[in-house]
């Protein structure tokens, strides 16, 4: 099996040269300027960019327990649109992975239905919200990648630490959803600042978030384990994760497009598709954000993809789950409202979407190189588009973003060199 894609843009290179890319079976076995080669399968992409294809750390595929959300089989789908290849499956499904069992029961699931590439996290204690350490070493060699409870905080010190500990002996990450409970009074459903007050709507302290990372980090130190911290949403995160770099702590961080790209400000009325945990903080913690990805304190971008059902996502944040879609969105968003404008390079965007997931957490993939895996991602960056329902590929549609204008929209999407998503016309 031989093909090739002519006329590639590629980052790091010039605007203007354009590259061949040669794919034999299932590798990207050459790269250059106009490849003599002759094969049958030549896809001319014009001009387009093309990328490693895209990996995200953080999504939601709901199977099994939530199939009316999403499946794995939509969740993949709807990755592909987005030109992901590798996603990263959070646990919180029922019942979660926490036994050998359940976690081969996923497993099969993902390799009957999956259309890219699935890593499956598994939880750090039973049930997700118990202090019982899951079986660390069982999970891995049934393939875990990670371990996470993902949706709620670890409560007790003592929980985090030991599970650390565990990881570390075991060479394995923590991936933290850092919540403090005890920290969140009554019921909030946006962030804790100005809008929340105007809009009469409970509120969510940057606290719950940014002292449970403090702790963390200092367990991290203590244990030697590799801690990712999720979706961080606040300048005093921030300011603690950079510090914790700086004192040689093996600490790393993801940002998710929506925290980059809005804050509380922009929530104008009490509309449950601005209710995601964390929440949209205020525009100085926006700024600080961009600010730690720009400085390498946070470490990637990954989307938190939490598809929730229109039912469920209707009318007020209050009675809402917390959550939205961001799989098919990701790429468009960030290059039309952070390149565009000049405030990221495409470069570095590439790179918080690609190589830095796949140095972090050791995949072989995330790099257009000679030998590597052939999944890649072209992306249209010349024709506008408008984000639709219509056009996800998902089974749910919670995003606020329906209506935004973007450049940048996925062409095709290649898996192992197969095509697993082709811009229809
Ligand atoms: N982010 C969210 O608001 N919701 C996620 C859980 C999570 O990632 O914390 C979900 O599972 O719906
Ligand atoms: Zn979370």
């Amino acid at each position: 099996m031989e093909f090739l894609i002519k006329n590639a843009r590629l980052t790091g290179d010039n605007e203007t040269l354009l590259k061949d890319i040669l794919i034999t079976n299932k590798k990207i076995t050459a790269i250059g300027t106009d490849l003599s080669v002759s094969v049958e399968d030549v896809i001319d992409v014009k001009g387009k960019l093309v990328t490693p294809g895209l990996i995200d750390v953080h999504v939601h595929l709901r199977e099994p327990g939530f199939e009316y959300k999403e499946t794995i089989e939509t969740g993949t789908a709807a990755a592909a649109r987005g030109g992901f290849t590798t996603i990263c499956a959070m646990p919180n499904v029922n019942p979660a992975p926490d036994s050998v069992e359940k976690m081969q029961n996923i497993k099969s699931l993902i390799s009957k239905n999956a259309k890219v590439k699935v890593k499956q996290y598994a939880p750090i204690t039973e049930l997700l919200t118990s202090d019982r350490l899951t079986d660390q070493k069982a999970l891995i060699n049934a393939g875990a990648f990670a371990f996470t409870n993902d949706g709620v905080g670890v409560q007790t010190a003592a929980t985090m630490y030991l599970a650390m500990k565990e990881a570390a002996q075991n060479n394995i990450s923590i991936v933290a959803h850092t919540e403090d409970d005890s920290l969140l009074f009554d019921n909030g459903v946006m962030h804790e600042g100005k809008r929340n007050k105007e809009l009469n709507l409970p509120g969510m302290s940057q606290l719950t978030e940014s002292t449970q990372i403090a702790r963390d980090v200092l367990l991290a130190e203590a244990t030697g384990v590799h801690y990712h911290i999720c979706h961080v949403s606040a300048k005093e995160s921030v300011r603690i994760i950079r510090d914790a770099k700086k004192a040689g702590i093996k600490v790393t961080a993801e940002v998710t497009p929506h925290h980059l790209l809005l804050s509380e400000e922009d929530i104008l009325s009490d509309n449950s598709l601005f209710k995601m945990n964390p929440p949209l903080r205020s525009r100085a913690d926006q700024e600080a954000l961009l600010e730690g990805l720009l400085d390498g304190t946070i470490d990637m971008i990954a989307t938190d993809h939490a598809p929730h059902s229109d039912e469920e996502k209707q009318g007020s944040m209050i009675g809402s789950p917390f959550g939205i879609i961001g799989s098919e969105t990701a790429f468009s968003l960030l290059y039309t409202n952070l390149v565009i404008p000049g405030k990221v390079t495409l470069d570095q965007l590439v790179k918080w979407l690609t190589l830095k997931p796949a140095e972090i957490f050791n995949m072989k993939t995330g790099r257009l190189e000679i030998g590597a895996p052939a999944d890649l991602a072209c992306f249209d960056l010349q024709n506008e588009k408008e984000i639709s329902k219509e056009m996800l590929h998902s089974k749910s549609s919670n995003t606020p973003f329906i209506g935004w204008k973007v450049y940048g929209d996925t062409y095709f999407t290649i898996v192992d060199g197969q095509v697993v998503y082709q811009e229809e016309n």
